[in-house]
């Protein structure tokens, strides 16, 4: 590339990015994934790399964050408060290292605090003899905005440190962390903002961000935020030698600091927790979107110092991003077994989180509606752990106007029949009863892993064998002939004779997974260990009237009458005569535990920060194992479980002696350790 192109393309990526910027810092509303603005970014100091003479003081490159919005106040930062260098790889975090080598010398045995990287809005508190007296954003590094009135507002964060004698509170101390919004409350929040016709937020970030910076601070109050701190700036009346010496500190003096957050030996210690953070991200109740990798000792941190932006001392390790924008092709609709039919949006093939993604659930019309998508619109897709892609918002900026809209098709697109709406169900359904796409459905359910577990059946050769027409339901599996199948396309000689082999040895299935794989609306795999051990065989069950399924304290009026129909449809017990016919024969559960939630009448409190899981994910253990949930102690609660920083609850439970649990304990009571 000659100078003068290099000149062009620098200009033209540092007024993008500075758009980008822009959307992000000041708007909290980007339209590009934080791995595309990072593409850019890395791009624009590739060629300034490349070609100094064009590098300017003035390059996004150079510089953090945005400028402070004047809507705000301005808040200058008594030390500056700068960026960290990025590492996306192991390899990147090995670099980090060397060039520590360089300047300390052999750093093998170098202690390092590893912390979860937080994805929310960095902040600068300011507390004037142990009292809060400034909160502000980061802005520029330099100076932020003033959000004091905001910051009040959220309840993790105290109004005055909580000074003891063993470690009193600073004459004066800054004091830096993020602000966040939990995984659920954020769910829930654009819920709410999707039913009041608002744009959602991209995500917790920009949730979080954007309700940061409001001119309204009963806005910001309403808003779910909270607070991790993980380091201080100026501090003047106490001396620290060691990072982690500091995070006590914050601890101690009543802030919130991640539990996670450990100090380890060595480069290798921090690839260590790499791994294992990555493992963890998607069962924490927040974001996070990476590792901070920072030195221990304050001394060496002192000596290493910074270069423009960010310190040499710290290092952000980034997991593979979970965002991505793409372009909607096309909507299909997929039948599934239920006759649900679900829109699947096609896109232009992305990469996100290391896998690339070509469709996206679409859920049903209302989703489809409410979020405003359109064929040919340009959307940003996500993808959490090992949940199918969705996508999160419309990119209305990159419409041109030749968008199509969505309307579900008033006929089955597999069988023709008529598709209908039932009143209070999101869900459009296929109502044919001999729809080939629910048979498929019913027949992949019924072979998979949680069901019969048939080796090797899977979606293609379902496909396969309902259309050719060997099967009709799942009973007819047991009576599929060695020549017939030899027949169909593809099935070689050894493939036949292992499925065969595959579906003889299903013939003895646990009692639960045979109910399970019968696919009876509302029974689950939990629900189905259930009946399995109140009822002993399937012709118990089969028999059982509706007052005594209602008599099992799980289950309710809804999932009670559901079991109960099934059974009596003619079509449902002729498939289950043939299953019998065929010799298949479940084996019964062992009956020493007869009885099926083993929390019944315990009630629970939760308390402080869980990790292992969501408040509603452990609402949801307890009444699925027949206890109850409470939010405030009584004298009726059984078991206060504590996650980190608990507080009030936690000291009131000890004081009345009511037995406190870990997450950990709780979750070996509930048979999920
Ligand atoms: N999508 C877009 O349009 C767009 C635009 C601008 C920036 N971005 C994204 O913003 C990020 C760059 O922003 P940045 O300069 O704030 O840097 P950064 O997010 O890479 O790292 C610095 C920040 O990390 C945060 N942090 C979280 N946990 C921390 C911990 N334990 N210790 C220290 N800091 C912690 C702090 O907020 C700190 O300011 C990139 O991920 C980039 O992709 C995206
Ligand atoms: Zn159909």
């Amino acid at each position: 590339m000659d100078a003068e192109t290099a000149w062009k393309n620098i200009e033209d990526l540092k007024a993008r990015i500075e758009y980008h910027n822009r959307r992000y810092y000041q708007l909290d509303d980007p339209v590009i994934s934080d791995a595309e603005y990072d593409l850019l970014l890395r791009e624009l100091i590739r060629l300034e790399d490349q070609f100094p003479q064009w590098r300017t003081g003035d390059s996004p490159s150079q510089r953090i964050g945005a400028a402070p919005l004047s809507k705000f106040a301005p808040a200058a930062h008594r030390t500056p408060m700068l960026s960290l260098a990025n590492a996306f790889s192991e390899g990147e975090i090995l670099q980090f290292q060397e060039r520590l080598n360089r300047f300390l010398g052999n750093t093998a045995s170098l202690s390092f605090v590893v912390e979860p990287k937080i994805d929310g809005v960095a902040v600068n508190l300011t507390y004037l003899d142990g009292f809060l007296t400034s909160g502000a954003t980061r802005g520029d590094g330099a100076t932020g905005e003033d959000v004091t009135r905001n910051i009040r507002t959220i309840h993790s964060i105290p109004l005055r440190i909580l000074s003891t004698p063993e470690s009193t509170a600073p004459e004066e101390i800054e004091i830096r962390g993020e602000i966040y919004i939990e995984s659920e409350s954020f769910r829930m929040l654009n819920e709410r903002r999707l039913a009041g016709n608002e744009a959602p937020f991209a995500n917790p970030r920009n949730a979080a961000a954007g309700s940061l910076r409001q001119l309204d601070s009963s806005i910001t109050a309403q808003r779910p935020l909270k607070m991790f701190c993980y380091a201080v700036g100026l501090v003047k009346g106490r001396i620290f030698t060691h990072h982690h010496e500091v995070l006590g500190a914050l601890n101690h003096w009543g802030f919130p600091v991640n539990p996670l957050i450990r100090r380890v030996d060595g480069i290798s210690g921090c690839i260590d927790f790499y791994r294992e953070l990555q493992d963890r991200r998607k069962d924490l109740p927040y974001e996070i979107d990476g590792m901070v990798i920072k030195v221990d000792d304050l001394a060496l941190q002192e000596r290493l110092g910074a270069v423009s932006r960010s310190p040499r001392w710290a290092l952000a390790c980034k997991f593979a991003a979970t965002q991505a924008t793409t372009r909607i092709e096309d909507i299909l609709v997929n039948v599934g077994r239920t006759g649900a039919l679900t829109p699947v949006a096609l896109m232009a093939p992305v990469l996100v989180g290391g896998v690339t993604v070509s469709r996206a659930t679409l859920h049903n019309q209302d989703e489809i509606d409410k979020k405003d998508i359109r064929i040919g619109d340009t959307v940003l897709v996500q993808r959490a752990g090992d949940v199918i892609p969705e996508v999160v918002v419309v990119v209305k900026e990159k419409r041109t106007g030749r968008e199509r809209l969505f309307k579900m098709p008033a006929h089955c697109p597999e069988c023709g029949s008529e598709v209908v709406r039932i009143e209070g169900e999101a869900a459009h359904r296929c109502i044919g009863i001999s729809c080939p796409a629910q048979i498929r459905g019913h027949i992949i359910h019924f072979a998979s892993r949680g069901g019969m577990d048939i080796e090797g059946l899977g979606e293609k050769l379902v496909l396969n064998l309902v259309d050719s027409g060997l099967i009709r339901d799942p009973a007819d599996l047991y009576f599929l002939k060695r020549d017939s199948l030899l027949n169909l396309e593809r099935m070689a000689e050894k493939s036949v004779t292992n499925l065969l082999a595959a579906i003889e040895r299903s013939k003895s299935p646990p009692l639960d997974k045979l109910i399970y794989a019968l696919g009876i609306r509302h029974v689950g795999e939990h629900l189905s260990k259930i009946l399995a051990r109140n009822y002993q065989t399937l012709d118990a069950l089969m028999d059982a009237s509706e007052e005594d399924l209602l008599s099992i304290p799980n289950i309710g009026s809804e999932v009670g009458s559901s079991i109960f129909q099934f059974f009596r449809n003619e079509s449902n017990r002729r498939v289950l005569e043939k299953l019998k016919d065929a010799g298949v024969t479940p084996v019964e559960s062992p009956s020493e535990s007869p009885l099926s939630a083993p929390l019944t009448g315990k009630n629970f409190v939760f308390t402080g920060a869980l990790t292992r899981m969501t408040r509603i994910e452990a609402k949801q253990i307890v009444e699925s194992l027949g206890g109850q949930a409470l939010s405030s102690l009584t004298k009726n609660t059984d078991y206060v479980v504590a996650g980190a920083a608990a507080g009030s609850k936690l000291k009131k439970a000890q004081e009345s002696g009511i037995p406190v649990l870990s997450e950990e304990e709780f979750l070996a009571m509930a048979g999920r350790g």
